[in-house]
């Protein structure tokens, strides 16, 4: 960021910049930085330094963007390859939001039942972090007969866990059904150990609601506005679903689909 900021200065076009924020600031218009700054200048309980604001901006993007991304391909990778849950979700979207004029927003998205259990489905099979993150022991324990000592490096397999047969009917299977069954009562919080695509605990992932809200509004725009179809001559189920090795666990290869306009954004509201 400050190498960038170095060049525009070259460039002479920090004005940009400071324009940016001044005319932000003339329509008190705040965004996170803007309220992260204010509490800098009226001191908190706890300081918070400029480092402490940049761990935060960087904890946002780095934490924040490639993991939402991952589970919306993920999850339309999925839905292209079983047409039968992609025709069920865009009924069920487009029977709701119509209903609405055509706005597709976040209030009561929750409500969209089937949705909801794609995106459950997708981070139980292809979880973007599915080590989690690596962990140090506090506390000398046993697990499983196995004694683990103080400051041992931790690293769940939480993959493995999420596809375990003894938990899950069909394990390897896109079943987003098996979320709807009102037996299965999991939900993202780390409350139920055989499903943790956030972790669990005190360092459970701070960013659930804003991931989750990257990853429910995008799907339900993309299946209300479009319909989808996979270029000539490839065949749904002949995707590839393998898993490439990163900072997230992504597909391998870029998803290739053709969007069909089916429903245009209405005119905006006066
Ligand atoms: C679908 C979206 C996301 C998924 C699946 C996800 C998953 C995870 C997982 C598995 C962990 C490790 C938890 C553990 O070790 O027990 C984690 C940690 C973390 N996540 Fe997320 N995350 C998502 C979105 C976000 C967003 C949007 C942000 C920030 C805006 C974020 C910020 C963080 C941070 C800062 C940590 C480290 C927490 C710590 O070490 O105490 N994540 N996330």
């Amino acid at each position: 960021m400050e190498g960038q900021f170095r060049t525009w200065k070259k460039e002479k076009k920090t004005n940009i910049v400071y324009d940016d924020v001044s005319e932000k600031k003339k329509q008190g218009d705040d965004d996170l930085v803007d309220v992260l700054l204010r509490f800098q200048d009226d001191g908190i309980q706890i300081p918070l330094t400029t480092e402490n604001i940049k761990a935060v901006i960087l904890d946002m993007l780095g934490g924040g963007g490639e993991t939402s991304a991952t589970t919306v391909d993920w999850a339309m990778a999925e839905m292209l390859r079983n047409p039968r849950i992609l025709e069920k979700a865009q009924d069920e979207v487009r029977r709701f939001f119509d209903d609405k004029g055509g706005y597709v927003d976040e209030s009561r998205i929750h409500e969209l039942k089937y949705l909801m259990s794609i995106i459950k489905e997708t981070l139980r099979l292809h979880l973007p972090l599915p080590l989690l993150l690596p962990r140090k022991c506090r506390e000398k324990c046993e697990i499983d007969g196995y004694e683990i000592p103080v400051d041992t490096k931790i690293i769940v397999n939480a993959w493995a866990i999420n596809r375990d047969p003894k938990y899950w009917r069909n394990p390897d299977c896109f079943e987003p059904e098996r979320f709807l069954d009102e037996d299965l009562e999991v939900d993202y919080k780390g409350n139920h150990f055989e499903y943790i695509p956030f972790g669990a605990g005190r360092r459970i992932c701070p960013g659930m609601a804003f991931g989750l809200a990257n990853v429910e509004l995008p799907l339900a725009m993309f299946l209300y506005h479009f319909d989808w179809k996979l270029p000539p001559g490839m065949k749904h189920e002949e995707m590839d679903m393998s898993e490439s090795f990163g900072i997230t666990a992504r597909r391998n290869g870029d998803l290739f689909v053709v969007p069909v306009i089916k429903r245009p954004l209405p005119p905006p509201v006066k």
